[in-house]
């Protein structure tokens, strides 16, 4: 209560995004549906894998080291220290809004999570190992603290919910061990944000029929095409381990190394833990998952393993754009697409043939601070640099489900 005895208005969303190494917050007004929405209070735990250095980095203050005892878990630890920090705000919080990674076939948009709601999403936890038991505890653990919010899922699958068939089919026959196997696609949320900026900073995004090919480069990396803003094709399939090479994800290998492994008597897990977290570029440097660290590095393997995910991304991103017919926008962003200059450029050099064409100066300014339009003047392709915030993206999801009152 304030000074007067009125409660305050619960105008406040807080967004939540659970990774496997981080979990990223903001708090966001309730705005209006589709306007653009900065949050006024955001930050980042991040190190907490297993060996990792847990700490937190806020927008307002210096970063903090999270302390976590022996026998903790660093995750349940940035989780009581996020409630802890916002234990002022709580009282004008309307809803917390949760990234969740797989909405299956069930979830085509936002939803209220409950204990049927839960139940459901835990069963995909197999198929999204790295992020999606961490969201729903994350779901989990602000329920319990504040359980007068609603809390509500927003999926990196909705984005691809329209994925055409043929799209979404693998070459499978229809037999029920394979019910709801098909092509999904994630990264929906980040997608969605650059098609709300490109539409607003592009005219040519507005225009029908516009191909556009966006690429999410971060620890998880993947490409998704749009027509007219419609995700139309997209890299990651089934599970979030399809199409590009990652930090620690291997991307698309031949299904014959999977039966070769078992056959050779690997586990499961064993498997699971070679293609999610002991490959990429971890895995082909033997040094880091990390870019920043490889660029830095003068280890061959460092310079290998970068040369290979440019590789992959040139080939896969020739896959996407045939799809399309052809290309009008290419859109970078996610912690190396934002950054990542010359991984950019080395794209951009691949698809020249194509009539892509990259202003060095403007390239290089963009540092993923703000949005950047980096092609030559008189590119055939446009290309941009957008900072997601696939926060805002699920926070005004909330905040459209709460006004029509879901
Ligand atoms: N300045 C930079 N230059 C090159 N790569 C960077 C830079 N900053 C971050 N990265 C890369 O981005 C990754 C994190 O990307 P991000 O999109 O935040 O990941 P997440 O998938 O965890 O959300 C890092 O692991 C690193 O590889
Ligand atoms: C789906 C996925 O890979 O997400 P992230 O990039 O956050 O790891
Ligand atoms: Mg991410």
């Amino acid at each position: 209560m304030n000074a007067h005895n009125t409660p305050p208005s619960r105008d406040e969303i807080l967004a939540v995004n659970a990774g496997s190494s981080s979990l990223k917050f903001g708090l966001y007004h309730c705005a209006k549906a589709g306007s653009e929405q900065h949050a006024h209070l955001s930050g980042c735990f991040d190190g907490l894998e297993p060996g990792g250095k847990p700490r937190l980095r806020l927008s307002d203050r210096a970063d903090e080291a999270l302390q976590v005892g022996p026998g903790q878990n660093a995750f349940e630890q940035a989780l009581r220290r996020l409630q802890a920090l916002l234990r002022d705000s709580a009282p004008s919080l309307r809803a917390v809004a949760h990234r969740v990674v797989h909405g299956g076939g069930v979830f085509e948009g936002p939803v209220r999570v409950d204990a049927t709601v839960m139940a459901q999403l835990r069963r995909f936890e197999k198929l999204a190992p790295l992020h999606q038991p961490h969201n729903l505890d994350g779901v989990q653990a602000f329920a319990q603290v504040w359980p007068e919010l609603p809390q509500i899922a927003c999926f990196d699958t909705a984005f691809h919910a329209q994925l055409p068939a043929l799209e979404q089919r693998f070459a499978l026959p229809e037999i029920p061990a394979l019910e709801g196997v098909r092509r999904y696609g994630f990264h929906g949320l980040s997608y969605d944000y650059l098609n709300q900026r490109l539409h607003e900073r592009s005219t040519r995004a507005q225009l029908p029929g516009t191909r556009a090919l966006l690429a999410h480069l971060g620890n998880g990396a993947s490409l998704c095409a749009t027509l007219s803003g419609q995700s139309v094709a997209t890299s990651m399939g089934f599970s979030a381990l399809d199409g590009l090479m990652m930090g620690t994800r291997s991307g698309s290998v031949d299904p014959g190394l999977l039966l070769h492994l078992l056959q050779q008597g690997w586990s499961a897990e064993q498997i699971e833990t070679l293609l999610y977290r002991q490959s990429g570029l971890r895995g082909v440097s033997g040094i880091s998952a990390d870019m920043r660290t490889l660029r830095a590095s003068d280890a061959s393997q460092a310079q290998e393993a970068i040369r290979l995910f440019a590789y992959r991304l040139r080939r896969e991103a020739g896959a996407l754009i045939a799809v399309l017919g052809g290309l009008d926008i290419l859109a970078f962003t996610g912690g190396i697409g934002e950054h990542d200059a010359a991984l950019r450029a080395d794209l951009c050099a691949g698809l020249s043939f194509m009539g892509v064409s990259l202003d060095t100066a403007a390239n290089a300014r963009a540092v993923g601070d703000t949005l950047y339009a980096i092609h030559a003047p008189g590119s055939q392709v446009e290309v941009w640099v957008v900072p997601t915030d696939e926060g805002s993206v699920a926070a005004a999801q909330a905040a459209a489900l709460l006004r029509n009152g879901g």
